[in-house]
């Protein structure tokens, strides 16, 4: 394995506008415990000893990136985003492309999941170092599962065996992950992860799991249980 296909790379989508937070702050910005919400990302994320560099997509003139002043810090990269998630992912992509980074492990890891824990990504690098395909994180799903029909009546249950939850990172080799968006977004696939786009072009992706922690902020009720298991995690990263 040259030195090249050792390096891991991180990808973080920040440009989305935390339409469903309802604050005129984009999540990513809000503050937890003091700080901003993506700071608590990156720097577990830069803390890592296997991340070589995190790529960071923000929106067109993102004038509260600027200020933050984190787009200086050694490690990390900053690219434009897209109208979607997707958009903005395959955008770092290209950037990791353009700097002959396409063997490389790349994890794809939301900015608005601050609770990461090193153990996960140490669980995601062991679990795939030597998959052919790549993975992501994931959670069994623990609650009976309806389908909504009118009205919100029930409409059927879900069989849960076998259903999880995709969280983040997930991983995959950068050449291999940006040729499948590509072709999911040439279909007008906007897939809402990476491993749709994999799956799209025939891969079965492996589920690692992760931890319940490792939550999305979402919604402004995410804000106060992100700020709970940061304060359980004490300042480590877990
Ligand atoms: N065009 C977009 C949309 C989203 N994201 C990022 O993708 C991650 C997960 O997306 P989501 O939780 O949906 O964030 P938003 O799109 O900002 O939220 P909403 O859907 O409520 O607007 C976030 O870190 C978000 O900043 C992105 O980089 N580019
Ligand atoms: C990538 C993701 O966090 C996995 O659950 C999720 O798909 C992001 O979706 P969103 O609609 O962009 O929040």
């Amino acid at each position: 394995m040259t030195a090249e296909d050792d390096r891991v790379w991180a990808v973080v989508p920040a440009a989305g506008a935390g339409t469903r937070m309802g604050t005129e702050v984009p999540k990513q910005y809000l503050p937890l415990l003091g700080r901003p919400l993506i700071e608590h990302t990156l720097e577990r994320l830069l803390s890592h000893p296997r991340i070589a560099g995190v790529v960071v997509a923000v929106a067109a003139g993102d004038e509260r990136w600027r200020a933050l002043g984190l787009a200086g810090r050694p490690g990390v990269t900053t690219v434009t985003g897209g109208a979607e998630r997707c958009h903005s992912v395959l955008n770092a992509l290209a950037w990791l492309l353009g700097q002959g980074h396409g063997g490389a492990w790349v994890l794809v890891h939301d900015a608005a999941r601050p609770c990461l824990s090193h153990g996960e990504i140490d669980r995601l690098l062991e679990a795939l170092a030597e998959d052919p395909v790549g993975g992501l994180l994931g959670l069994p799903v623990r609650d009976t599962m309806k389908r909504a029909g009118a009205q919100d009546r029930v409409a059927g249950t879900v069989p849960r065996e076998g259903l999880w939850h995709a969280l983040t990172p997930q991983m995959f080799r950068t050449g291999a992950l940006h040729g499948a968006l590509g072709a999911a977004l040439d279909r007008g696939e906007l897939v809402t992860d990476e491993s749709s786009a994999m799956e799209l072009a025939g891969h079965a992706p492996r589920l690692v799991p992760g931890r319940p922690e490792n939550i999305k902020v979402t919604r402004p009720e995410d804000l106060a249980l992100a700020e709970l298991y940061l304060r359980q995690q004490g300042g480590s990263t877990g």
